[in-house]
Protein backbone atom coordinates (compact mmCIF):
# COMPACT_ATOMS: atom_id res chain seq x y z
CA UNK A 1 0.00 0.00 0.00
CA UNK A 2 1.59 3.27 -1.04
CA UNK A 3 1.70 6.22 1.99
CA UNK A 4 2.08 9.91 1.57
CA UNK A 5 4.29 11.12 4.27
CA UNK A 6 4.61 14.61 6.55
CA UNK A 7 7.73 14.98 7.66
CA UNK A 8 8.30 18.50 9.96
CA UNK A 9 11.48 20.59 10.23
CA UNK A 10 12.02 24.05 12.41
CA UNK A 11 14.62 26.42 11.01
CA UNK A 12 18.05 24.14 11.31
CA UNK A 13 19.61 27.31 13.24
CA UNK A 14 16.92 26.77 15.90
CA UNK A 15 16.17 22.90 15.94
CA UNK A 16 18.05 19.86 17.93
CA UNK A 17 18.83 22.14 20.75
CA UNK A 18 19.48 18.73 23.01
CA UNK A 19 22.42 18.05 20.28
CA UNK A 20 23.97 21.23 20.78
CA UNK A 21 27.66 20.82 21.33
CA UNK A 22 27.79 17.92 19.48
CA UNK A 23 29.96 20.06 16.21
CA UNK A 24 31.45 23.68 16.89
CA UNK A 25 28.00 25.75 17.16
CA UNK A 26 27.96 27.62 13.69
CA UNK A 27 28.13 24.11 12.06
CA UNK A 28 24.99 22.99 14.37
CA UNK A 29 22.41 24.03 11.15
CA UNK A 30 24.56 22.08 8.66
CA UNK A 31 24.71 19.41 11.06
CA UNK A 32 20.78 19.55 11.37
CA UNK A 33 20.42 19.90 7.82
CA UNK A 34 22.44 16.95 7.27
CA UNK A 35 20.42 14.62 9.65
CA UNK A 36 17.33 15.68 7.41
CA UNK A 37 19.11 15.06 4.02
CA UNK A 38 19.91 11.35 5.02
CA UNK A 39 16.17 10.85 6.28
CA UNK A 40 14.58 12.09 3.20
CA UNK A 41 17.27 10.41 0.79
CA UNK A 42 16.16 6.73 2.16
CA UNK A 43 12.63 7.84 2.43
CA UNK A 44 12.42 8.77 -1.49
CA UNK A 45 14.34 5.69 -2.20
CA UNK A 46 10.89 3.41 -0.73
CA UNK A 47 8.99 2.10 -3.36
CA UNK A 48 5.62 2.90 -1.49
CA UNK A 49 6.43 6.40 -0.37
CA UNK A 50 4.26 8.12 -2.70
CA UNK A 51 4.77 12.03 -1.65
CA UNK A 52 6.76 13.25 0.78
CA UNK A 53 5.60 16.87 2.49
CA UNK A 54 8.12 18.54 4.17
CA UNK A 55 6.27 20.98 6.51
CA UNK A 56 9.18 23.54 7.48
CA UNK A 57 8.65 26.64 9.87
CA UNK A 58 11.04 28.48 7.01
CA UNK A 59 10.79 26.89 3.79
CA UNK A 60 14.06 29.07 2.62
CA UNK A 61 16.05 27.90 5.05
CA UNK A 62 15.80 24.33 4.51
CA UNK A 63 15.12 24.45 0.20
CA UNK A 64 17.90 22.78 -0.68
CA UNK A 65 16.31 19.65 0.51
CA UNK A 66 14.17 19.81 -2.50
CA UNK A 67 16.85 18.27 -4.50
CA UNK A 68 16.15 15.13 -3.17
CA UNK A 69 12.86 15.16 -4.59
CA UNK A 70 10.27 16.04 -1.97
CA UNK A 71 7.83 19.29 -1.62
CA UNK A 72 8.01 22.14 0.87
CA UNK A 73 5.17 23.71 2.74
CA UNK A 74 5.38 26.43 5.36
CA UNK A 75 3.69 25.57 8.56
CA UNK A 76 0.40 27.31 9.70
CA UNK A 77 0.11 28.32 13.16
CA UNK A 78 2.68 26.87 15.78
CA UNK A 79 3.91 23.37 17.16
CA UNK A 80 4.83 20.44 16.35
CA UNK A 81 1.43 18.76 15.66
CA UNK A 82 0.12 21.20 14.03
CA UNK A 83 2.68 21.09 11.30
CA UNK A 84 1.91 17.47 11.21
CA UNK A 85 -2.16 18.56 10.84
CA UNK A 86 -1.42 20.98 8.19
CA UNK A 87 0.71 18.68 6.09
CA UNK A 88 -1.63 16.07 6.30
CA UNK A 89 -5.15 18.55 5.75
CA UNK A 90 -2.46 19.27 2.05
CA UNK A 91 -2.61 15.56 1.05
CA UNK A 92 -5.88 14.51 2.61
CA UNK A 93 -7.32 17.14 -0.01
CA UNK A 94 -5.40 15.39 -3.03
CA UNK A 95 -6.28 12.31 -2.16
CA UNK A 96 -9.35 11.77 0.61
CA UNK A 97 -8.91 7.56 0.74
CA UNK A 98 -5.53 7.72 0.76
CA UNK A 99 -2.82 6.40 3.97
CA UNK A 100 -0.60 9.38 5.35
CA UNK A 101 1.73 8.89 7.81
CA UNK A 102 4.06 11.19 9.67
CA UNK A 103 7.65 10.77 9.97
CA UNK A 104 10.51 12.56 12.04
CA UNK A 105 13.56 14.03 10.06
CA UNK A 106 16.66 13.64 12.44
CA UNK A 107 16.84 9.46 11.13
CA UNK A 108 20.22 9.28 9.53
CA UNK A 109 20.89 5.90 9.47
CA UNK A 110 17.25 5.37 8.02
CA UNK A 111 16.96 2.28 5.60
CA UNK A 112 14.61 1.95 3.05
CA UNK A 113 14.06 -1.56 4.36
CA UNK A 114 13.01 -0.68 7.46
CA UNK A 115 10.37 1.54 6.49
CA UNK A 116 8.76 -0.67 3.62
CA UNK A 117 8.90 -2.83 6.65
CA UNK A 118 7.01 -0.89 9.18
CA UNK A 119 4.72 -0.06 6.23
CA UNK A 120 3.88 -3.89 5.35
CA UNK A 121 3.35 -4.84 9.17
CA UNK A 122 0.98 -1.96 9.64
CA UNK A 123 -0.86 -3.02 6.54
CA UNK A 124 -3.51 -0.34 6.37
CA UNK A 125 -3.87 -0.40 10.13
CA UNK A 126 -3.45 2.49 12.44
CA UNK A 127 0.02 1.70 13.72
CA UNK A 128 3.41 4.13 15.28
CA UNK A 129 6.96 2.82 15.65
CA UNK A 130 8.49 3.95 19.21
CA UNK A 131 12.32 5.07 19.34
CA UNK A 132 14.44 3.06 20.67
CA UNK A 133 13.82 4.04 24.40
CA UNK A 134 10.61 3.28 23.68
CA UNK A 135 9.09 6.72 24.64
CA UNK A 136 8.65 8.87 22.19
CA UNK A 137 7.76 7.67 18.35
CA UNK A 138 9.35 8.23 14.71
CA UNK A 139 6.29 7.41 12.56
CA UNK A 140 2.95 7.28 12.83
CA UNK A 141 0.87 5.91 10.22
CA UNK A 142 -3.35 6.79 10.06
CA UNK A 143 -5.43 4.34 8.18
CA UNK A 144 -6.60 4.71 4.93
CA UNK A 145 -9.10 7.94 4.40
CA UNK A 146 -8.57 8.57 8.26
CA UNK A 147 -7.20 11.92 10.51
CA UNK A 148 -3.47 11.46 11.22
CA UNK A 149 -4.17 12.43 15.17
CA UNK A 150 -0.68 13.17 15.80
CA UNK A 151 0.04 13.36 19.65
CA UNK A 152 3.84 13.58 19.21
CA UNK A 153 5.84 15.42 22.19
CA UNK A 154 7.33 13.72 25.66
CA UNK A 155 5.81 10.44 26.11
CA UNK A 156 4.15 10.05 22.61
CA UNK A 157 4.42 6.27 22.03
CA UNK A 158 2.01 5.94 25.26
CA UNK A 159 -0.20 8.94 23.64
CA UNK A 160 -0.32 6.74 20.20
CA UNK A 161 -0.97 3.76 21.71
CA UNK A 162 -3.53 5.31 23.61
CA UNK A 163 -5.53 6.92 20.71
CA UNK A 164 -5.83 3.32 19.20
CA UNK A 165 -2.81 2.80 16.86
CA UNK A 166 -0.82 -0.26 16.79
CA UNK A 167 2.75 -0.85 18.17
CA UNK A 168 4.69 -1.69 14.91
CA UNK A 169 6.90 -4.75 16.93
CA UNK A 170 9.69 -5.31 13.88
CA UNK A 171 13.04 -4.09 14.84
CA UNK A 172 13.02 -1.81 12.66
CA UNK A 173 16.84 -0.82 13.62
CA UNK A 174 17.32 2.33 11.58
CA UNK A 175 13.91 3.63 12.04
CA UNK A 176 13.63 3.33 16.00
CA UNK A 177 16.87 5.52 15.85
CA UNK A 178 15.93 9.05 16.56
CA UNK A 179 18.91 11.76 16.99
CA UNK A 180 18.17 13.90 20.05
CA UNK A 181 21.20 13.45 21.88
CA UNK A 182 24.86 13.44 21.75
CA UNK A 183 24.23 9.91 22.98
CA UNK A 184 21.92 9.17 19.90
CA UNK A 185 24.59 10.70 17.52
CA UNK A 186 26.77 7.89 18.20
CA UNK A 187 24.66 5.67 18.62
CA UNK A 188 23.57 6.24 14.68
CA UNK A 189 27.16 6.62 13.54
CA UNK A 190 27.86 3.29 15.01
CA UNK A 191 24.92 2.10 12.86
CA UNK A 192 25.85 3.49 9.75
CA UNK A 193 24.69 7.30 8.89
CA UNK A 194 24.03 8.19 5.10
CA UNK A 195 26.55 10.51 3.03
CA UNK A 196 25.17 13.33 3.87
CA UNK A 197 26.01 13.18 7.89
CA UNK A 198 28.79 11.21 7.36
CA UNK A 199 30.65 14.22 5.23
CA UNK A 200 29.60 16.50 8.33
CA UNK A 201 32.68 14.38 10.64
CA UNK A 202 34.55 13.66 7.11
CA UNK A 203 33.99 10.18 7.16
CA UNK A 204 32.76 8.16 3.67
CA UNK A 205 29.02 6.99 3.47
CA UNK A 206 28.45 3.53 5.44
CA UNK A 207 24.84 3.17 4.11
CA UNK A 208 24.19 1.65 0.70
CA UNK A 209 22.02 5.41 0.20
N1 LIG B 1 7.52 22.86 11.28
C1 LIG B 1 7.75 22.58 12.57
N2 LIG B 1 8.58 21.55 12.91
C2 LIG B 1 8.80 21.30 14.22
C3 LIG B 1 8.22 22.07 15.24
N3 LIG B 1 8.62 21.56 16.44
C4 LIG B 1 9.45 20.53 16.18
N4 LIG B 1 9.57 20.37 14.82
C5 LIG B 1 10.37 19.38 14.14
O1 LIG B 1 9.92 18.12 14.54
C6 LIG B 1 10.98 17.18 14.63
C7 LIG B 1 10.92 16.49 15.99
O2 LIG B 1 11.12 17.38 17.03
P1 LIG B 1 12.19 17.08 18.15
O3 LIG B 1 12.78 15.73 18.00
O4 LIG B 1 11.59 17.44 19.46
O5 LIG B 1 13.32 18.07 17.69
P2 LIG B 1 13.64 19.53 18.13
O6 LIG B 1 12.46 20.26 18.64
O7 LIG B 1 14.33 20.11 16.96
O8 LIG B 1 14.72 19.21 19.28
P3 LIG B 1 15.01 19.88 20.70
O9 LIG B 1 15.24 21.34 20.46
O10 LIG B 1 16.25 19.19 21.16
O11 LIG B 1 13.81 19.59 21.55
C8 LIG B 1 12.26 17.95 14.33
O12 LIG B 1 12.61 17.72 12.99
C9 LIG B 1 11.85 19.41 14.54
O13 LIG B 1 12.58 20.31 13.71
C10 LIG B 1 7.36 23.15 14.86
O14 LIG B 1 6.80 23.88 15.68
N5 LIG B 1 7.17 23.36 13.51
C1 LIG C 1 8.49 14.82 19.59
C2 LIG C 1 9.02 13.63 19.65
O1 LIG C 1 10.33 13.47 19.38
P1 LIG C 1 11.53 13.45 20.40
O2 LIG C 1 11.17 12.54 21.53
O3 LIG C 1 12.55 12.88 19.48
O4 LIG C 1 11.73 14.87 20.78
C3 LIG C 1 8.24 12.41 19.89
O5 LIG C 1 8.85 11.32 19.95
O6 LIG C 1 7.02 12.48 20.00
Amino acid sequence: MDVDLVVPMKHPRDGKSRLRGAVEADRHPALVLALAADTLAAVVATAQVRRVLLVAADPAAVAELRDLGIEIVGESGKGLNQAFRHGAELLRKDDPGGVIGALQADLPALRAGDLAAALAEAAGRRAFVADRQGTGTTLLLAAPGAPLDPRFGPGSARAHQASGAVALRGELPSLRSDVDTPEDLAHVRNLGVGKHTAARFGEPCATPG
